[in-house]
């Protein structure tokens, strides 16, 4: 049905076997399709220590690659840095914890002290040098009370373009988990955001008509900082099959969990952070 899809853009998951069973309930549960592909084998480097069977081959975890684009400054891609091991634990650790049991929700966010699942891919972001600037980076914590937030995308559900709210510091990030889709940043003059904060902070200079479409694939970790941040709106469009360039994406069921920072101020004006435990959950 859909011969011109590069195969590069095709993903799945049918490698994560004890995740699967899970995955699949939950996108029962929320009664969505959730056909998933095989893997491209030339996605992955394959044990050559290992004895290799034709039918079953030894797949170890996809290369990491990091992304830069020259236009947006401080934005960073880092491809596959998650192992298929370690977005198994994530995805789990979110299944498990059912933030998604509710068919009408799509959004959980998190208060206070992170889980462990979170814990644990902070450090791995922590350790892996080149996301952000250095007084960004080895800031202690990375992203302790930060307003965690995992978002659930059905097939054709996306997010509007925004600049994330100020009273968040800078140094976002976020990581891709189960399907691919295209994120669109656009200049942030080119949306009306109703915040004076924003306007002109790195005084870098954009088309207005620019909009730039950055592929998020599973186990991808995104990093915002400076003018990728404030000087750039980022958007999921509502589809169900993401177009770029001659390439296209069938979305799937989607997982993302955005790390960020609350400013000091911030965190005393809000007694919601004061409860270690606590967390909200509604629709995006
Ligand atoms: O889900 C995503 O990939 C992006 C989420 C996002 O932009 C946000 O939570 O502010
Ligand atoms: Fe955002």
């Amino acid at each position: 049905m859909y011969e011109d899809l590069s195969n590069e853009e095709l993903f799945g998951i049918s490698d994560y076997s004890d995740t699967d069973d899970k995955v699949e309930e939950l996108s029962n549960n929320l009664s969505s399709s959730n056909e998933m592909s095989e893997p491209q084998s030339s996605d992955y480097e394959v044990s050559s220590s290992s004895p290799l069977t034709e039918n079953e081959p030894t797949i170890i975890s996809p290369k990491p690659k990091l992304i830069t684009l020259p236009s947006i400054i401080g934005l960073i891609l880092y491809e596959n840095l998650l192992t298929h091991e370690q977005q198994s634990e994530l995805i789990n650790g979110i299944i498990e914890a059912n933030y998604f049991d509710n068919p009408e929700t799509n959004q959980a966010m998190c208060f206070g002290t992170l889980p462990s699942f979170i814990h644990r891919v902070i450090e791995i972001i922590s350790n892996t040098p080149g996301f952000f600037p250095d007084e960004i980076q080895h800031r202690d914590p990375l992203f302790d009370q930060a307003r965690s937030i995992i978002n659930l995308y059905r097939p054709g559900e996306g997010i509007a373009g925004h600049v994330d709210l100020p009273r968040f510091e800078d140094g976002i990030v976020v990581i891709s988990l189960l399907s691919s889709c295209v994120m669109r940043f656009r200049p942030s003059s080119e949306v009306d955001i109703d915040n004076s904060f924003y306007e002109n902070k790195f005084k870098d200079v954009h088309d207005a008509y620019e909009m730039i479409p950055v592929t998020l694939r599973p186990g991808s970790v995104l990093a915002l900082n400076g003018p990728a941040r404030y000087n750039w709106t980022h958007e999921i469009e509502e589809t169900e099959i993401d177009e770029i360039g001659d390439k296209k994406i069938i979305r799937s069921l989607r997982i993302s969990v955005t790390l960020r920072k609350m400013k000091k101020d911030q965190l005393l004006s809000n007694k919601d952070d004061s409860n270690p435990f606590s967390f909200e959950i509604k629709k995006r």
